[in-house]
């Protein structure tokens, strides 16, 4: 049975979507069968796996508003054992056409049990807001990662995004657990950086994840060729993170 994992963090650009595709894809390369689910208009995780989104014609939107059946919308990608269910700009409208639905909450919860059986963990990519696109992926997760900058102001906001998390467990998930604060695009040679950690770990003390992703240009690189670190270079600093996460995940159960 699988687990279904949502990175979310209403901040922008804190390696939410990099962290979504690159671990996918280090937990396929390490055996598992995983598919990566989209819930960004953005449709950044869907491009990053090689999926083209001007040749997708039903996406992530035709499951949360239209209730179309789920398995049809499975797409391979340039990984091996890594599957994803693509997002494409319509997606942007679904925040508003949700909003006058019935169980608008539960409608990706209620497609992704369908498939549960059939993958050893499913990565949602939460859009940067906390709207009824992210409560859908925080409703249908059974654990959290949320992805840290670290940068100035790297806590601003989680007390926010913390309150969401526990009226989703209060009144739609009980049993949502957050796995862990991961560190991201940490610049070594900065004290800032460690200062950040420092402040991070006393705040969320062991929910920190011991692998930190330092910033490496190799993982910026990797989506314009629509494939994951591990693939564009696997000797790479980037691919080696990620593989560590991979393995701590999995270690996590
Ligand atoms: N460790 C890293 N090293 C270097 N660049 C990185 C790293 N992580 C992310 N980036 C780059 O930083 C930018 C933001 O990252 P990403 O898209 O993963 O964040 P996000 O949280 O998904 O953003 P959004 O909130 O817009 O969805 C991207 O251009 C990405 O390539
Ligand atoms: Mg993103």
């Amino acid at each position: 049975m699988g687990k279904i994992i949502a990175l979310t963090n209403q901040k922008g650009g804190v390696g939410k979507t990099t962290t979504s595709v690159n671990l996918s894809a280090c937990l396929a390369y390490l055996g598992k069968k995983v598919l990566l689910v989209d819930v960004d208009p953005q449709g950044n995780a869907t491009s990053g796996v090689g999926i083209d989104k001007g040749e997708v014609d039903q996406c992530i939107y035709d499951i949360l508003v239209d209730d179309v059946d789920i398995r049809p919308l499975i797409k391979e990608t340039t990984v091996e054992n890594l599957h994803a269910i693509p997002a494409t700009i319509s997606l942007a409208g679904a925040e508003i056409e949700l909003v006058s639905t019935i169980s608008r909450e539960v409608r990706l919860k209620k497609s992704l049990q369908e498939i549960k059986p059939i993958y050893d963990y499913i990565i949602i990519d939460c859009p940067p807001s906390l709207g009824l696109l992210t409560i859908n992926a925080l409703t249908a997760s059974d654990t959290l990662i949320i992805p840290v900058q670290c940068e100035y102001y790297a806590l601003e906001g989680l007390s926010q995004l913390l309150s969401t998390v526990r009226l989703v467990q209060k009144h739609l998930n009980h049993h949502l657990l957050i796995d862990g604060v991961l560190l991201t695009m940490l610049d070594a040679r900065t004290n800032l950086g460690i200062q950040v950690i420092e402040e991070v770990k006393k705040y969320f003390q062991d929910k920190v994840y011991k692998t930190i992703i330092p910033r490496n240009v190799r993982l910026s690189e990797a989506p314009s060729h629509g494939v994951p670190v591990i693939l564009y270079d696997p000797k790479s600093k980037g691919a080696d993170v990620y593989l560590d996460l991979a393995k701590e995940v999995i270690k996590n159960g």
